[in-house]
């Protein structure tokens, strides 16, 4: 890959409250896929003088168009990559009944490797043509099918984590491991096969990565959970995912699976699987004691807000979650939601945000505080980019654009050009950047990201497939 200029639009997350939106900058790229340097509001005269001082001569400039504009890519921190084929349905469930008559019955056809590599092949397209840069994927059961799957993501050039999911006990007996030890004998040779996939040498990380996947409390012996803690034990930068306290009646059958457990946390705790690289799926009904634990032990909450409406689960206090300092991401947490894209878990974090500030209408705001107050565009902006980075720990390589981070990115083109009529940035209000932002975000789709880059490399997006390359 030889350096690149790319010149135009840039939008990037800098807080939870502020974001830079430029109109002509300058961001060059390296033959390793990471940002060289960075220049804001070049004009055009000064474009080649600004690229001979940094010792780009002869260096390719990609200019945006107007109604074009570059952000970092978008960061999936929980979703169901074998659920794919249910998206959309069963949706007059709650989360036990939906797992058991929805949700098991699909993941258990992934014993069939032609069936997985048929549908994760069209997963995977279609989560990076969605804007999905970093995506942290539940598989199966199923080691064979795993495998297939990391491979698949692999191949295509998107960054990720892949687990396989452990159960031994509370699901149906054909989709079952039927002890600990097979559990984690087939985890380790997940972890080692993904270990040994070709990875991108200048990737700060291996763009993909394996990660623990206790499915949740109710689908693991105690045994299995520690078996799990001590594997994590073993190596401090493996990721761990799991769902936590997604719906009440979750709760109560988890607590009396764990009766020695104080909390539905405290039993993730317990086996210390609650730690700084543990990704937390919904966190809707913590309780305070349990918000302490999970600051106190720096993991992160991967907020996925369409699933939570669309299962009846309840609306998850994130406002509160970001004023205790707890790290916080978007997931799709397809197919619980029915969207494989973070715009539409953007939309419905919005919304979810409203519903607690119309609960608690009246009430005073508390300087500077995010809870009982609707998720401003900046703060939206920021979960779905660096937050869910944050989460991931890879805030240092991704989720933002700054010297020496990895070139994972989004051309976002909101023109006539794109095809999607609730966005016509040439005929109507708003003409600047943080409006073209706001709307992309609340009415934009996969016509509107032309280009997917990971680590400085196209993989996907619209004019990639409309023009076969
Ligand atoms: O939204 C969810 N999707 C799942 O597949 C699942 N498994 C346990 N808990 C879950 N929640
Ligand atoms: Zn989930």
């Amino acid at each position: 890959m030889s350096s690149v200029v790319y010149y135009g639009s840039v939008i990037n997350p800098v807080t939870l409250l502020s974001f830079k939106a430029h109109t002509s900058c300058l961001i060059a790229v390296g033959p390793t896929g990471t940002i060289d340097w960075i220049v804001e509001d070049v004009p055009d005269s000064m474009v080649q003088e600004i690229m001979a001082v940094h010792g780009y001569i002869d260096v390719d400039v990609v200019p945006l168009r107007s109604g074009e504009f570059i952000m970092p890519g978008l960061c999936d921190t929980h979703t169901h990559a074998s659920q794919m084929p249910n998206i959309g349905s069963g949706q007059q469930y709650e989360l036990l009944a939906w797992l058991e008559n929805m949700t098991f019955p699909m993941e258990s056809r992934f014993a069939d490797v032609d069936f997985a590599r048929r549908t994760y092949t069209s997963v995977v397209r279609r989560m990076i043509d969605s804007g999905t840069t970093t995506c942290c994927y539940y598989g199966t059961i199923h080691l064979e099918a795993t495998k297939i799957l990391a491979e698949i993501v692999n191949q295509s050039g998107q960054r990720a984590f892949v687990g396989k999911c452990n159960m031994n006990q509370n699901s149906p007996a054909h989709y079952i491991e039927p002890s600990p030890e097979a559990s984690i004998s087939a985890t380790k040779a997940l972890i080692s096969h993904i270990k040994q996939l070709p990875s991108n040498p200048h990737a700060t990380e291996p763009l993909v990565q394996p990660i623990l996947t206790p499915r949740f409390a109710i689908s693991c012996t105690s045994p299995l959970l520690a078996s799990l803690g001590e594997l994590a034990a073993s190596d401090p930068n493996l990721r761990i995912q799991t769902h936590i306290s997604e719906n009440p009646a979750e709760v109560t059958f988890t607590m009396s699976l764990f009766p020695e457990c104080s909390s539905y946390a405290g039993v993730y705790d317990s086996t210390g699987l609650l730690r700084t690289n543990t990704i937390l799926a919904h966190a809707v009904h913590l309780t305070e004691d349990e918000i302490e634990l999970v600051a106190k032990r720096k993991a992160g909450i991967s907020h996925c807000p369409t699933s939570n409406f669309n299962l009846n689960s309840g609306v998850a206090p994130i406002g509160a979650y970001l004023d205790r300092g707890i790290k916080v991401g978007l997931g799709t947490d397809v197919s619980g939601g029915y969207s494989p894209s973070i715009l539409n878990a953007i939309q419905n974090a919005s919304i979810a945000s409203k519903v607690i500030a119309m609960q608690h209408r009246g009430e005073p705001p508390a300087p500077g505080k995010f809870s009982n107050r609707q998720l401003s565009v900046a703060s939206l902006l920021y979960l779905a980019t660096l937050g869910g980075a944050e989460v991931c720990n890879l805030e240092n390589s991704v989720g933002s654009f700054a010297v020496g981070k990895s070139f994972d990115a989004l051309v976002v083109n909101v023109r006539n050009d794109a095809g999607n009529p609730a966005l016509w940035a040439e005929n109507s209000a708003p003409r600047n950047l943080e409006g073209m932002l706001e709307q992309f975000f609340f009415c934009g789709d996969d016509r509107n990201i032309s280009r997917v880059y990971v680590q400085g490399q196209l993989i996907g997006g619209r004019s990639v497939n409309s023009t076969g390359l």
